[in-house]
């Protein structure tokens, strides 16, 4: 999906000509005459960039209230500004307001396409930084693995990426799910286009609305200004839905509007927007049986599933762990800029001997701890005595098994709730109540433990705290 650049130029001649030098370079084109055109094509999608001229004749505001009102609700909206022979000086006051960077007129083609390249690379390069940033300087160019199921698993990723198809994948909570779908949007046409996450189980029905489609001025006393929503946000790129089974149902009809034909309304909006984004979503839950109980539309898992994928747990693809795990020590290694160091074959055996519920985001963590807790020789290979006894185990399976026979007379669904609150309660007593230390261990955010717990209905008056 190529950038999308709106011109705003009094001049229609100026207009076209930059549209034409543009759209040869591959990029599209929108064009407005003055403000209220301008912020009008804005509102009514994100461009990529904007080129705008400082002198407006006709307009009610000129390019630089212009750049000012686009700033306020678009800090990040990268503007260029055209600027006439006689006004340098302004156009290099609007870089201290936040434009780009200024084109003198007459300008060179080659100038124009030169400066729109490097501005469109230097957006996709800041969100790669903030993309690393939030995912911990983590960038993965392909699965680590070993197992056969996930080679074609990997093999079907490179299929499907290119195609524009939507995907769902389906597999437990930290086997990969999320890892599957940047890779897809890595290897697509979109890969320089946003690669947005939206977590439909961390978020109220009523936020999650706002998030997803955003909302407009004034029409939600909480929310100050129009506000765009993912789907805006991920325009030309991918949005992520993950576990699209806890939406609530209303919301789940409004994606599906969106799934048919590509535009929605902001909350509170009656405007149609239009949007290109491919959607990857996922659920950890057992979506026929969703789907059976009422909580997932039928019609929407078979769109959203043209393409369906499955990422097994870790336990059913041990030969995983020991790749997994010396890329965990590496990746450590490096972050924590300790010395390199191995991991052992009787280490790895022993990781393998374990049942891993918290599936690979459970193996990083237990990676982690132990290069953190690892006393002496710090470049010493780590071996099998430097694993925790209950490291990947599933602590509860134990703490219920007087319950089993009770466990196995309830629904999957109950099922999972009461072995999750037993492993839960479990752990965090392990931890003597430090919320942190066992969010860190189960491989949750912290957040979402808490989130969990309330879920479960395990109050915070249950456990015995400690400070954190
Ligand atoms: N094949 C893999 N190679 C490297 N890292 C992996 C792999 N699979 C998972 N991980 C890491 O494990 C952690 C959990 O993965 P991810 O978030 O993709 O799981 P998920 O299935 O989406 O989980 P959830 O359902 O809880 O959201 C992440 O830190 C991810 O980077």
């Amino acid at each position: 999906m190529s950038a999308d650049i709106l011109i705003v130029d009094d001049e229609s001649d100026i207009r076209e000509l930059v549209a034409g030098i543009l759209e040869d370079e591959g990029y599209e084109t929108r064009m407005a005459a003055n403000s209220d055109q301008c912020l009008a094509e804005i509102a009514h999608r994100r461009p990529s960039l904007v080129i705008l001229d400082i002198w407006l004749r006709g307009s009610k505001l000129d390019g630089i209230e212009i750049l000012q009102a686009v700033k306020k609700d678009h800090a990040d909206l990268p503007i260029l500004m055209f600027s006439g022979h006689g006004n340098i000086e302004t156009a290099v006051q609007t870089i201290k307001m936040g434009a780009y960077d200024f084109i003198e007129k007459p300008f060179k083609a080659e100038r124009l396409i030169q400066l729109v390249d490097r501005v469109l690379e230097a957006v996709r390069l800041r969100r790669e930084v903030a993309d690393l940033k939030t995912r911990g300087g983590e960038v993965m160019t392909e699965l680590i693995c070993r197992s056969n199921v996930m080679i074609q698993l990997q093999q079907s990723i490179e299929k499907v990426a290119p195609t524009n198809s939507r995907v769902l994948i389906t597999g437990p909570s930290g086997a990969g799910k999320e890892v599957v779908a940047r890779l897809i949007h890595n290897r697509s046409h979109r890969k320089e286009g946003p690669f947005i996450v939206l977590n439909a189980a961390t978020l109220a029905p009523d936020r999650l609305e706002i998030q997803l489609f955003g909302v407009e001025d004034g029409r939600m006393s909480s929310v100050k200004g129009a506000r765009r929503g993912l789907l805006e946000q991920a325009h030309g790129g991918t949005l992520f839905l993950d576990e699209i089974a806890d939406m609530p149902m209303e919301t789940q009809g409004k994606i599906l509007r969106v799934l048919v034909d590509q535009s929605f309304q902001r909350v509170g909006g009656t405007e149609k927007i239009k949007v290109d984004v491919r959607i990857i979503s996922s659920s950890s839950r057992d979506l026929k049986e969703e789907m059976a109980n009422g909580r997932l539309r039928e019609d929407l898992y078979h769109r959203l599933g043209v393409v369906p994928v499955s990422v097994p747990s870790l336990k059913e693809r041990p030969e995983d762990i020991g790749p997994l795990a010396r890329y965990f020590v590496e990746r450590f290694s490096k972050s924590a800029g300790l010395p390199m160091r191995k991991i052992g074959e009787d280490a790895i055996a022993t990781l393998q001997a374990s049942a891993w519920p918290g599936n690979v985001r459970q193996l990083k963590n237990v990676i982690e701890q132990i290069m953190i807790l690892a006393t002496g020789d710090r470049t010493a290979p780590i071996t099998a005595n430097m694993i925790p006894a209950d490291a990947g185990s599933a602590q509860s399976i134990m703490v219920g098994q007087n319950d089993n026979t009770e466990i196995m007379a309830l629904p999957l669904r109950e099922a999972r709730e009461r072995f999750e609150k037993e492993y839960l309660e479990a752990q965090i007593n392990r931890f003597g109540g430090n919320i942190s230390r066992t969010a860190s261990f189960v491989g949750m955010e912290r957040s979402a433990l808490h989130r969990k717990l309330k879920t479960l209905g395990v109050s915070n008056g249950e456990r015995k705290r400690s400070p954190e």
